[in-house]
């Protein structure tokens, strides 16, 4: 039950402001310094060019890595900020709001704004830092704007992540590009200077041609041609949000921008990896290995994402002439490991066994397999949704490596994973656990 109804922004509200709950705010973390970079830009091949188009987690972070630095408890006392979240009930999102509240000392005010609101919201209302609930939509520009008025920093990590085919390609378009675009645009107009995007490793590759991206920082050369969709979107969206640096907001100061770009995330509330243990315990407790254990996936864990965001969105201020429309790949020290070798560090002490040292079928018939996936799912779109998790896309994508090995967000901004490997894997494991006896 929502704690005080209020009309949280100014403007056109039609964004539904459900709640105002109050959350924790504990001690921070940071770090230093930096230099220039560069940023990628891919090819969508088949899609539009930018300008043809207008268009059950607990609080678990912890104490780790807590550093209280000097002048931090000065500033937390100097100013309040307000801080948005778009797509803060999502997966990653929920982490980005949580680490806010325990280790954003200046937060004076979080507000959530998200499609579908999460109940756990509620629990946060016990603290000093108020949160506002807002239900609302990034592809209506007014319910955007009325949400981004009076706020200090966007964090804006909304995004349509469909690789399977439910949605289509017009409506991932609409949400990550235009949604992007609206968020960019009350930025300016209402005056908010401060805006960091969660952008993808997939607006680099894998691209369309299979090559490897092997240890790749952001300056690695890399032809980065899409047909998907989803990462045509987000190398559409992280495109306008880094040209979008420097433009002169309400009230004429600068828009301050950058992108950070995940590598596949995991961690407590990852559907997919909850996906693979059902289908695990389905089957006995087998899972069938379909990708060569010699391809490897670069992975981090979402409370070292959510941390890199906190961290970003605090830095971009003091740092604006280095960070500013800087492309950052997201990292931590999680091993690499194929796809499936990874998701059984988790799924192994959950009781799942992979089965064998090698592929079971041939890799023709998978990509076979794949394309029937893709055929059956055109046929019976009139009647019915079919959207496995084999298709030519993630087959691809599973199927070529992809690692990433950087410091840029260390040397801009201070980055450390706030995690180890050996926490992440702990926490996610719990969760799974947790998952799968709900799943019984
Ligand atoms: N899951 C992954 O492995 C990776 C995700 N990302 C990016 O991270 C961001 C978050 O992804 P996840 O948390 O995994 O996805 P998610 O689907 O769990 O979260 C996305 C959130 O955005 C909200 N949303 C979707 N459409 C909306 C709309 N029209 N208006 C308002 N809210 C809307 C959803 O309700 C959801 O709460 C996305 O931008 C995604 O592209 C980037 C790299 C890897
Ligand atoms: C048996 C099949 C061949 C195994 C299928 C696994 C796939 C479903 C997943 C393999 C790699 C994943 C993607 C990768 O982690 C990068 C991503 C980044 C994002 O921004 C969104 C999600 C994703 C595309 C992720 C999706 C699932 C995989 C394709």
């Amino acid at each position: 039950m929502p704690v005080e109804h209020r009309v949280a922004a100014r403007g056109r509200l039609r964004a539904r402001v459900v709640g105002v709950v109050a959350g924790r705010v504990s001690v921070p973390g940071m770090g230093q310094e930096g230099e220039g970079g560069a940023s990628g830009r891919g090819r969508c091949v088949g899609w539009p060019a930018l300008d043809e188009r207008r268009g059950p987690l607990q609080a678990s972070l912890g104490t780790l890595g807590q550093r209280l630095q000097p002048g931090m408890a000065d500033s937390a006392q100097a100013q309040k900020l307000v801080y948005l979240v778009t797509g803060g009930c999502g997966f990653l999102g929920e982490h980005v709001v949580r680490m806010l509240l325990q280790r954003e000392p200046r937060l004076g005010e979080l507000r959530v704004f998200d499609r579908h609101l999460g109940p756990w919201l509620e629990e946060l209302k016990t603290g000093p830092v108020r949160v506002t609930a807002i239900q609302g939509d990034v592809t209506e520009a007014h319910e955007v704007a009325a949400a981004v008025a009076g706020a200090h920093v966007v964090i804006h990590t909304a995004g349509l992540v469909d690789v399977f085919g439910r949605a289509s390609p017009e409506t991932i378009h609409e949400v990550n590009v235009q949604g992007t675009r609206n968020v960019i645009e009350a930025c300016v107009q209402t005056g908010t200077r401060f805006l960091v995007y969660t952008s993808s490793m997939e607006v680099v590759g894998p691209n369309t041609k299979g090559h490897p991206f092997y240890r790749g920082n952001e300056d690695t050369l890399y032809e980065a041609v899409h047909r998907h969709p989803y990462p045509c979107s987000k190398a559409l969206a992280e495109r306008l949000v880094l040209e979008a640096n420097g433009r002169e907001v309400h009230g004429g100061l600068p828009l301050v921008t950058c992108a950070l770009r995940p590598t596949g995330i995991y961690g407590e509330g990852h559907q997919i990896m909850r996906d693979f243990y059902r289908q695990g315990l389905r089957l006995g407790g087998w899972l069938f290995r379909a990708i060569p254990a010699s391809v490897e996936h670069g992975r981090v864990y979402v409370g070292n994402v959510a941390w890199m965001h906190v961290l970003a969105a605090r830095e971009l201020e003091r740092r604006a002439a280095l960070m500013g429309g800087q492309v950052y790949f997201c990292y931590d020290g999680s091993p690499y490991k194929s796809y499936e070798d990874f998701n059984m560090e988790f799924l192994g002490p959950c009781g799942l066994q992979l089965v064998g040292a090698r592929p079971l079928l041939p890799y023709w018939l998978l990509v076979f397999l794949a394309a029937l996936n893709a055929l059956l799912q055109w046929l019976l779109r009139p009647l019915v949704l079919y959207a496995p998790l084999l298709n030519p896309y993630t087959l691809a994508v599973a199927n070529t490596t992809f690692t990433v090995s950087t410091d840029k967000a260390q040397r801009h901004f201070g980055y450390e994973p706030l995690f180890s490997w050996e926490d992440s894997r702990t926490r996610t494991i719990l969760w799974v656990q947790a998952a799968g006896s709900f799943a019984q």
